[in-house]
């Protein structure tokens, strides 16, 4: 039976690589069979950066891992149109139907948050809510630890509820090493009003990443099951 899970963030540049990542090592340390898919991304020039530190730690053909690519750095439905290149969404979830039936693990990653656009589809502008609903898909949120995060992290998990979406947890990433008076509090406050576990708090720097990838490992079943 595949595990899979889809990352989304509250913005672009909040962690969803670092998780997905996170995430990826975990299983591979424990000899599990893991795949890892970004169904389009942009700001490829040449290569796809998350594609490609992703396939690393999977061990995956590059080709595998992403989809779409675009060079220019914006929503995907921006990049198609800019570059002249149609996003489709059914080889989307063929590629995903095919990816679930050889990886017992499955890490899909999105572009910036749940609403931004993936392309014009069967008469509407078709976003990463639309995608993870259909293919009712679990999701896990990273959100950013610091002051701003409340309103973002509420909002993202609204509009997810709003569409059925099974939310795994949140991720509060890129905590600072002296938490403020906000980043203390963030974690409880989101808790309460979101009704959502926040599943883990990871600091911002290289050793605090691997102590939280290190907290991470207790939490793979919460994540996946
Ligand atoms: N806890 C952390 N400590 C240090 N650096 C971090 C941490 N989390 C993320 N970063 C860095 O912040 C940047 C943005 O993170 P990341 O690429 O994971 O974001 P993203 O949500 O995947 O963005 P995108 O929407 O572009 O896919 C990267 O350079 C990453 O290495
Ligand atoms: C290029 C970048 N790293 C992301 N993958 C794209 C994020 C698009 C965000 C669009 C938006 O919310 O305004
Ligand atoms: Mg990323």
């Amino acid at each position: 039976m595949n595990k899979t899970v889809f990352i989304t963030a509250t913005d672009t540049g909040v962690g969803k690589t670092i998780v997905s990542a996170a995430l990826a090592s975990i299983l591979r340390s424990q000899g599990k069979n893991v795949g890892y898919f970004k169904p389009v991304e942009t700001g490829c020039d040449p290569l796809c950066p998350d594609a490609l530190l992703l396939s690393k730690i999977t061990g995956q053909h590059y080709d595998e891992v992403v989809l779409y690519r675009f060079k220019e750095a914006v929503a995907p439905y921006v990049a198609e149109r800019e570059e002249g290149k149609h996003i489709k969404i059914d080889l989307i979830s063929e590629k995903i139907k095919h990816l679930q039936q050889i990886y017992e693990y499955l890490i899909i990653e999105g572009a910036g948050g749940v609403a931004v656009p993936i392309t014009y589809h069967r008469d509407k502008i078709y976003t990463y809510l639309d995608l993870i609903s259909d293919l009712d898909l679990g999701a896990v949120v990273v959100s950013r630890a610091s002051l701003g995060t409340i309103n973002h992290t509420y909002l993202t998990v609204e509009s997810m509820k709003r569409r059925n979406i099974r939310i795994k947890g949140i991720i509060l990433n890129e905590r600072s090493e002296s938490p403020s008076l906000a980043e203390q509090t963030n974690p409880k406050i989101i808790e309460k009003m979101t009704g959502v576990p926040v599943i883990t708090i990871c600091e911002k720097g290289k050793i605090p990443l691997l102590i939280c990838i290190e907290r991470l490992k207790a939490k793979i079943e919460e994540i996946f099951g």
